[in-house]
């Protein structure tokens, strides 16, 4: 059963309360990963068995599945599965083609010319969950920007399940986007292996992807202990919806358990204008939460969050704003005018015929989002992901002239001779 709070009963120190994430056992889980991230470091591949026969209880023969394994296990998808993923490439490629852009030359005085290029990471590593769900949306998302960008080395990984390999929609995408080895390694072992780089597998520049605890620690902790990028902090999955009168209270319990049924660690929390709309909302979550497969660990996710009653749509905006989820739905027929008030949000819904469903598999937009609030700080992953921007610049005999004196009088007020003499000895022999 969600908790209810009331928004104009709640102090400040309360609302920062409400909009922190499950924290508990942090320091747990930072101690386990630490431990993995070393052993990775310091044991290699056999680390990696070890840790695959004792997370994922399988003896793998091999590291990874190659192409003519990826090829045989893709055969065997189902036609409509392997339909549903076409239409979804075609569209998260449509979309994600569309950022792809060239900035023009700015001569920001005369003769002094300056200008940006993007470069594609040259090393990539992707992270495909694959723990309690496989998630080959997940390859999608992050594969299609990756290749648009044109990442010259694609590192994948993701659990090996029970038979010891991946699944054949994991296995189909791979072959979509020409990816020749799938790396069967999970959790912070895997982000370890692609930050250090072991025998067998390859040592990336930037690591990408969702996952659980483990895997979002091991992102963040590589940062400082290999100088590893990451591309967010991308958690437990979370949603936050807004709603008013005019929701459909059915549509709003769905969508609360779609992203409930991640994990027990996710959370879904649902902003409301009236008593009647979350009492409404809450009878149709009982009876949509009964009939799924997942309900157990749908329903600890429940626990785990809570129901906000506001006096209008502004003030949801405001709790919606502090909260800073990844998902924001917008149930209600004023989304319109709701839009400029949102300031934190990875991804955002609008209307009540938008789940958020469908951005996470197949309208366009990617669903790797920030989680825990740093969407307050952090964007989702798209094609300026994947590259880095070099600045240029010319300076011709003109453009010397003209900008000389302002480096030279801004460098001895430095301190900084050489500086200015970079530039007075051109001045003198022009
Ligand atoms: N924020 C986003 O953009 C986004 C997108 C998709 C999914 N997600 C989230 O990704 C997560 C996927 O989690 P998952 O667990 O299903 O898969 P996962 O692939 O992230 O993790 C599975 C791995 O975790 C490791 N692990 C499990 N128990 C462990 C333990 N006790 N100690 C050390 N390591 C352990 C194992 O190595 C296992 O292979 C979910 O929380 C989901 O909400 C987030
Ligand atoms: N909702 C997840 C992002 O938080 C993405 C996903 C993949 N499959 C289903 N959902
Ligand atoms: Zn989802």
């Amino acid at each position: 059963m969600l908790k209810l709070y009331s928004y104009t009963d709640l102090s400040e120190q309360q609302i920062e309360d409400l909009c922190l994430r499950q924290l508990e056992d942090d320091n747990t889980i930072q101690e386990r990963v630490k431990e993995i991230i070393d052993r990775v470091k310091s044991a290699g591949d056999t680390a990696l068995y070890d840790y695959a026969l004792a997370f994922d209880k399988v003896q793998l023969a091999q590291l990874y599945i190659g192409k003519e394994e990826i090829l045989e296990i893709a055969a065997t998808i189902p036609e409509d599965a392997s339909k549903a993923i076409d239409t979804a490439y075609d569209n998260i490629y449509k979309f994600h083609a569309s950022q792809v852009s060239k900035e023009g030359k700015v001569e920001t005085m005369q003769g002094v010319t300056c200008w940006r290029e993007s470069r594609a990471i040259e090393r990539v590593g992707l992270y495909i969950p694959g723990g309690s769900a496989v998630l080959p949306s997940t390859f999608l998302m992050l594969g299609i920007p990756a290749m648009l960008a044109g990442c010259k080395e694609i590192v994948v990984c993701s659990p090996p399940q029970k038979d010891g390999k991946t699944n054949c929609y994991v296995a189909y995408v791979a072959l979509k986007l020409g990816i020749e080895k799938v790396y069967l390694i999970g959790g912070a072992q895997a982000v370890a292996a692609m930050a250090f780089g072991t025998k067998t597998v390859p040592k990336v520049y930037k690591i990408f992807g969702p996952g659980n605890r483990y895997v979002t620690q091991a992102k963040q902790m590589v940062q400082s202990l290999a100088g590893t990028s990451i591309d967010m902090p991308a958690g437990p999955s979370e949603v936050l919806v807004l709603a008013d009168d005019t929701a459909n209270p059915s549509y709003v319990a769905s969508d609360l358990l779609a992203q409930a049924e991640h994990g027990a660690d996710s959370q879904a929390i649902l902003v409301a204008t009236s008593r009647e709309i979350i009492t409404e909302t809450l009878k149709a979550l009982d009876v949509q939460l009964a009939e799924l497969p997942r309900k157990e660990v749908t329903a600890r996710a429940i626990d785990n969050s809570y129901a906000v009653l506001v006096s209008d749509l502004a003030q949801g905006m405001a709790f919606s704003n502090a909260y800073a989820p990844e998902h924001l739905i917008l149930a209600t027929e004023r989304f319109e005018e709701l839009i400029p008030l949102i300031s934190n949000a990875g991804s955002v819904f609008l209307g009540n015929l938008t789940p958020e469903s469908a951005g996470d598999y197949a309208s366009g937009t990617n669903h790797t989002l920030p989680t825990s609030g740093f969407a307050k700080a952090y964007s989702g992953v798209s094609l300026d992901s994947f590259v880095k921007k070099i600045t240029f610049q010319h300076i011709s005999p003109q453009g010397l002239q003209n900008i000389g004196n302002t480096v030279e009088i801004l460098a001895e007020a430095e301190g900084l001779r050489a500086h200015r003499n970079a530039i007075s000895i051109r001045l003198k022999t022009q």
